[in-house]
């Protein structure tokens, strides 16, 4: 796993940015996986603005959702669906045909999860897999002692989750309770898993599942098992970290062609 501090969020934004464009640059047509929450917008509105640059070209971009909310009535704005398409897919200037997602209102949803899974297998697997994590280390909708072999399946969000999420929602009790989402085991398939975490509210999560022991208890400490895990920390959210200065040094003395 390599760990990368940056100054900001900005700076982290820039870096995963630059990590995409990279990644389109030498496979047009990589299927992106995209994380909702507020970590991960700075990446889609520095990534949106290489675009518009013509710095990069994402026309042939794909893009897929890595979780979803059970029970929000279709467009909801909160959709996991309508965030991706507002922040994701209709700045980096594609259509709905680019991009898929988990069916959160199916009225079979073990059926729907399983055919989500064989979707992402189908489309040739996800090339880069974007991650936030959550205060409990959830990556995705992956609750703590969610399996590290799951699959894409129902969950039940905590009680922590769901009092996060609340300021995207009206009130509290609007917050679903349920959720589908990528199982540990489908995320670790991804090609690159990159997680994104900033402010000083991530910085005991970030650290459990760097440091920590390998355990469902923290299920970002899964990353530890991907042969091409990044985790980009803002100084605040790295303010934990035991190892920050061998982290620093490491990545300050990486040659720059070998990218992230
Ligand atoms: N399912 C999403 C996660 O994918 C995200 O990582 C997390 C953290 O969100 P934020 O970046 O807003 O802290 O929120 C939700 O729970």
């Amino acid at each position: 796993m390599e760990v990368v501090i940056v100054q900001d969020a900005v700076a982290g934004g820039e870096l995963v940015a630059e990590t995409i464009a990279a990644l389109l640059k030498r496979k047009p047509d990589a299927l992106l996986g995209v994380a909702t929450g507020s970590t991960p917008l700075p990446v889609y509105q520095a990534l949106a603005a290489q675009v518009r640059a013509s710095a990069v070209d994402a026309s042939r971009a794909r893009i897929c959702q890595l979780d979803e909310y059970v029970g929000l009535p279709a467009g909801h704005p909160e959709s996991y669906r309508s965030v991706v398409l507002r922040e994701v897919v209709e700045p980096l200037g594609l259509t709905e045909e680019s991009f898929m997602g988990p069916d959160g209102s199916a009225e079979d949803i073990a059926a729907a999860c399983a055919d989500y899974d064989r979707a992402l297998a189908e489309a040739g697997g996800v090339d880069l897999q974007l991650l936030g994590i959550g205060t409990d280390g959830h990556i995705g909708f992956n609750e703590p002692c969610s399996s590290l072999a799951s699959r894409t399946r129902i969950k039940t969000l905590t009680k922590q989750t769901r009092e996060d999420n609340a300021r995207f929602f009206d009130s509290p009790d609007e917050v679903p309770h349920h959720v589908v989402t990528q199982g540990i085991g489908t995320i670790l398939d991804a090609r690159h898993l990159v997680l994104l975490a900033t402010g000083e509210a991530k910085a005991e999560a970030v650290a459990l599942a760097v440091e920590g022991p390998l355990s469902a208890l923290v299920p970002a400490s899964a990353l530890q098992m991907h042969p091409h895990a990044t985790v980009v920390v803002d100084e605040a959210a790295a303010s934990k970290l035991k190892l920050a200065d061998y982290f620093r040094a490491t990545y300050a003395a990486k040659p720059v062609w070998q990218g992230l």
